[in-house]
């Protein structure tokens, strides 16, 4: 059964509601979602093999300690880049393998359209990173991406999600664990979240 990690941090709620707000523009939502995602990212990667390794200080010879794991950073684009850009900030030696999708709005089924994954991807972890989980047919189908291309452990970091998009994404993928922001009270009748915070890729870039 999937673990669903929904963020008790009092930073993520203060900045979720300003995050909302019809009223925040462009480069304040750029800031949120990048505040948001740090924490997130922090949570997310709170279990991380580490190994050992040697450190002279000034003063003496010692042992500190890396991290063990190849962590890649999977943006769904386009919303999920300034949660990208974010925590490549936190782990700048994460990969990052940028995914196309957008949502039909006729059939809200999600089409692929870009895919930068290396011929073989080698990560240990990857963490796909998408701030709205709605219906879940874009996160269930990046996650389907990765799985065939060999990616064995696989973590969900989203924003705002509805519950929805958390049934269908627990379903398909039982095995992965979903670190959120907040989970909100359900989908409209055109598919978007409620209270939700409108289109996550055009409050980041000035679309509309
Ligand atoms: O859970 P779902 O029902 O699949 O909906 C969520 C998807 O919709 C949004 O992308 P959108 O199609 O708006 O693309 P964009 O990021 O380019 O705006 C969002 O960023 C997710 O990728
Ligand atoms: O509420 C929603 C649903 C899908 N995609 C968004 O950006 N917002
Ligand atoms: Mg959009």
């Amino acid at each position: 059964m999937a673990v669903v990690h929904v963020s008790a941090h009092p930073l993520v709620r203060h900045k979720v509601a300003r995050l909302r707000a019809a009223d925040t523009k462009p480069p304040e939502f750029r800031d949120l979602v990048a505040a948001i995602s740090r924490v997130l990212f922090l949570e997310a990667t709170a279990d991380l093999p580490l190994r050992p390794v040697p450190v002279r200080t000034p003063l003496a010879d010692t042992t500190g300690e890396e991290i063990a794991a190849r962590v890649g950073l999977v943006p769904v684009l386009r919303a999920g880049l300034g949660m990208a850009d974010a925590m490549l900030q936190a782990l700048p030696e994460a990969s990052v393998w940028h995914l196309g999708l957008y949502r039909d709005h006729a059939t809200l089924k999600p089409v692929t359209y870009y895919n930068k994954l290396p011929a073989q991807p080698d990560m240990d972890v990857a963490l796909v990173l998408d701030p709205m989980l709605a219906t879940g047919g874009s996160a269930v189908a990046a996650i389907d991406i990765l799985k065939k291309a060999g990616i064995a452990r696989v973590v969900f970091v989203g924003l705002i999600a509805a519950p929805e998009g958390i049934a269908a994404l627990v379903a398909a993928h039982p095995d992965v664990p979903l670190y959120l922001a907040v989970r909100d009270e359900k989908l409209n009748d055109i598919g978007y979240i409620l209270p939700g915070l409108g289109d996550a890729g055009d409050r980041q870039f000035g679309t509309r």
